[in-house]
């Protein structure tokens, strides 16, 4: 168990370490306990487990814990596991892992392994969501505004209003389909290129990103597609008020963003838009954002099959 020691917000994780032992002891896991630190890193940690002959690494800690440790797991014998004690938890509320630390760990030992789709951009790989634009740009303030710089809030508000929409050239090399209140897919026409002009785009594997915000909810984690909400004649306003109401994971459905699944998007634009994949800065366009197929395998709650009578 890699367990990130400043994630979270309220009790510091060492002090969480007694609750966490029990909970590993009740669930009839042995596990073998390290703390994260500047200088190793959790995906070197990972691989090393698994020429160990471990069969299960935890990662304890939120969304960049898990991000860290499931990227040396890709394609690996062994599953990850997940003990959300972080902030927003994104990728644990994705896959229903409870954030409570018994009920997470009683999942840890009863739960199911399930096979899910990692997203890659650049040399990165993304659990949550990638973006384009304005979102991108929005990224590293929010961060500090999360950590506490409440002073930074004035800043996002500057950046978002002097943004002006941008125009973004999508091509799809495989296959696409929209979601179906678009015009172009009620006419049945199959489409390779776009061009759209737009606030940000969103390209999710998962349904929740940034501060635990329910962007798509309609992703399917394993079905080898990306989910690419491109925001389109969005007023300022509009957007705001968009963002506030699908934070706390509320869904909200609005006309003027439009949906598309695909496995693999090329994104360019005249303009230098910055890109980040799961928060982190990957500089700017252009950029090639696919899906690589149950790369991961995760353990998650064990679905209950009713038996039909
Ligand atoms: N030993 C350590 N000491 C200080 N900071 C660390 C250490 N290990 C990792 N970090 C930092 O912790 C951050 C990642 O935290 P993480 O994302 O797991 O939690 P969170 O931000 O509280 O949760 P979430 O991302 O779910 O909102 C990274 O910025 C990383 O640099």
């Amino acid at each position: 168990m890699i367990i990130n020691p400043s994630s979270g917000d309220d009790q510091p994780n060492p002090m969480k370490l007694p609750d966490i032992v029990a909970a590993l002891e009740a669930a009839n896991i042995r596990a073998d306990l390290i703390f994260t630190q500047p200088d190793i890193s959790p995906t070197e940690v990972a691989k090393q487990a698994i020429d160990e002959g471990y069969d299960l690494v935890i990662a304890g800690g939120g969304d960049g814990t898990v991000n860290q440790v499931a990227a040396g797991l890709l394609r690996a014998p062994i599953p990850l596991g997940i003990l959300p004690i972080g902030t927003y938890n994104n990728l644990a509320r994705s896959l229903h892992i409870p954030t409570d630390i018994a009920a997470a760990c009683k999942v840890l030992s009863q739960g199911q392994v399930r096979s899910i789709d990692v997203g890659q951009a650049k040399d990165r790989y993304f659990f949550e969501a990638a973006g384009v634009g304005l979102d991108a740009l929005l990224f590293p303030v929010s961060e500090e505004i999360k950590g506490g710089r409440w002073g930074r809030i004035g800043q996002a508000m500057r950046l978002t209003f002097s943004y002006r929409p941008r125009r973004l050239h999508l091509v799809f090399p495989g296959s696409v389909r929209c979601s179906d209140r678009s015009r172009r897919f009620r006419r049945g026409r199959l489409i390779s290129k776009l061009r759209r002009s737009a606030l940000l785009m969103v390209v999710a594997n998962a349904s929740y990103y940034g501060a635990g915000l329910a962007i798509a909810p309609d992703a399917i984690i394993d079905d080898g597609l990306l989910t690419i909400k491109v925001f389109r004649n969005f007023s300022k306003w509009e957007l705001i008020r968009h963002f506030w109401a699908i934070s706390n994971g509320q869904y909200r459905y609005s006309p003027k963003i439009e949906t598309y699944l695909a496995s693999e998007v090329r994104c360019s634009s005249k303009a230098k838009l910055p890109v980040h994949a799961d928060g982190y800065s990957l500089g700017t366009l252009p950029v090639t954002l696919k899906v690589l197929k149950h790369a991961l395998k995760v353990i998650v709650p064990r679905v209950e099959v009713v038996p039909q009578t």
